[in-house]
């Protein structure tokens, strides 16, 4: 939908008046909540608050299986803080997540609240702090990735209290997407990891690692080294794990990994040459890896989650993970090739 959005600020009078999407005006309207601290802080006293206690999420129950992430307004988290005994200037500590598309452009919070007792927590605002690991796969709809930015800026205003360079604390904005010492700026990082499905043709190349859970396997990964373009480092990545030269790529999408740190994935699908497919796996680095045919794959697809026990069975990271919009785009592109 388009209409005449007034952009709120005289600062501007360059963009007072134009037409404009929903999605431009509400990231225009983000971009301004980071850098005014005034405006940021009555978004807070409207907005939704996401807790974390040491960087796991408050979540509760769905009636489907799932998860949902507790979100408070401003005022319930005052009066929570006030019946706990704690001191309210914690809210200070709020860092801006995003903006709500369904709720008309409403500011959303997150906060570690790591100082109150988890427990007391919990019993006020009705739900249970979970761990990353376990809670990511099962929060549902856009959930996930919300959940996992406000763990991984989080994470990033702990890791970045005091400056490298002169040891002096450093000072946030209101928003929370910069910490500065002086001169010095610093924004939140995020390391780029190349994910890439590799195929020969007919088959393609899955690979477990001795962290994996029983079962699981997935497409190859790497960080990108300092310098490398994405192409650089998918070929180096490939080589070194199993020893294979790819000979063409594509692009195929991204995401925001929160896992180990906070990764950016880079999903691609590679081609190696039909007639040099011996692998020299790197065992330091990776339990097993195999060429997998279509059958086999489109089996482990119908494994819905791991069966304790039965560590033959394979299976595939859930459905918002890269990986496995990889896996599916390899399957529908052989069948149309065969088709
Ligand atoms: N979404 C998915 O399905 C999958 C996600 N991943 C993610 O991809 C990431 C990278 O995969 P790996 O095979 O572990 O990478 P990798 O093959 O580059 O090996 C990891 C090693 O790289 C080094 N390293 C270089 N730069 C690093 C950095 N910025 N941070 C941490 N370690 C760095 C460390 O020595 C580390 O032990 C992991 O975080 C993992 O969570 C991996 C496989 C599947
Ligand atoms: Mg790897």
């Amino acid at each position: 939908m388009i209409r005449c959005v007034s952009l709120l600020s005289t600062r501007h009078p360059s963009l007072f008046c134009c037409h404009i999407s929903d999605f431009a005006s509400r990231m225009r309207l983000l971009n301004r909540l980071k850098e005014d601290d005034e405006a940021c802080v009555s978004a807070l006293q409207s907005g939704s608050i996401f807790l974390f206690h040491l960087l796991r999420p408050l979540v509760c129950p769905t009636e489907g299986g799932g998860l949902t992430p507790v979100r408070l307004s401003w005022t319930s988290l005052t009066s929570v803080l006030q019946r706990l005994s704690s001191d309210r200037s914690l809210l200070n500590e709020s860092v801006l997540i995003g903006l709500s598309e369904q709720n008309q452009n409403q500011a959303q919070f997150c906060l570690d609240v790591g100082v109150l007792d988890p427990v007391a927590v919990e019993a006020e605002c009705d739900g249970t702090f979970v761990d990353m690991r376990k809670a990511f796969f099962l929060l549902t709809g856009s959930a996930a990735p919300f959940v996992a930015k406000g763990q991984a800026l989080l994470r990033w205003h702990q890791e970045t209290k005091f400056c490298s360079s002169s040891g002096r604390p450093t000072q946030r904005n209101r928003a929370g997407s910069l910490r500065v010492c002086g001169s010095i700026t610093y924004y939140p990082k995020m390391s780029p990891v190349v994910i890439v499905l590799v195929s020969d043709g007919k088959r393609c190349l899955l690979s477990r690692q001795m962290s994996f859970p029983p079962g699981l396997y997935s497409a190859l990964a790497g960080f990108c080294d300092m310098g490398e373009s994405l192409e650089e480092s998918l070929r180096r990545e490939v080589a070194e794990e199993v020893g294979l030269e790819v000979c063409r790529f594509s692009f195929s999408g991204s995401q925001h990994w929160p896992f180990p740190q906070s990764s950016f994935m880079i999903g691609c699908h590679a081609h190696v040459n039909p007639a040099h497919t011996e692998l020299s796996v790197d065992w330091s680095e990776l339990e097993d890896a195999r060429w997998f045919s279509l059958e086999e794959i489109d089996h482990a697809l119908q494994v819905q989650h791991p069966i304790r026990g039965e560590p033959q069975v394979m299976w595939f990271p859930p459905k918002h993970a890269i990986a496995h919009r990889l896996i599916r785009e390899w399957v529908e592109l052989q069948r149309a090739q065969s088709s």
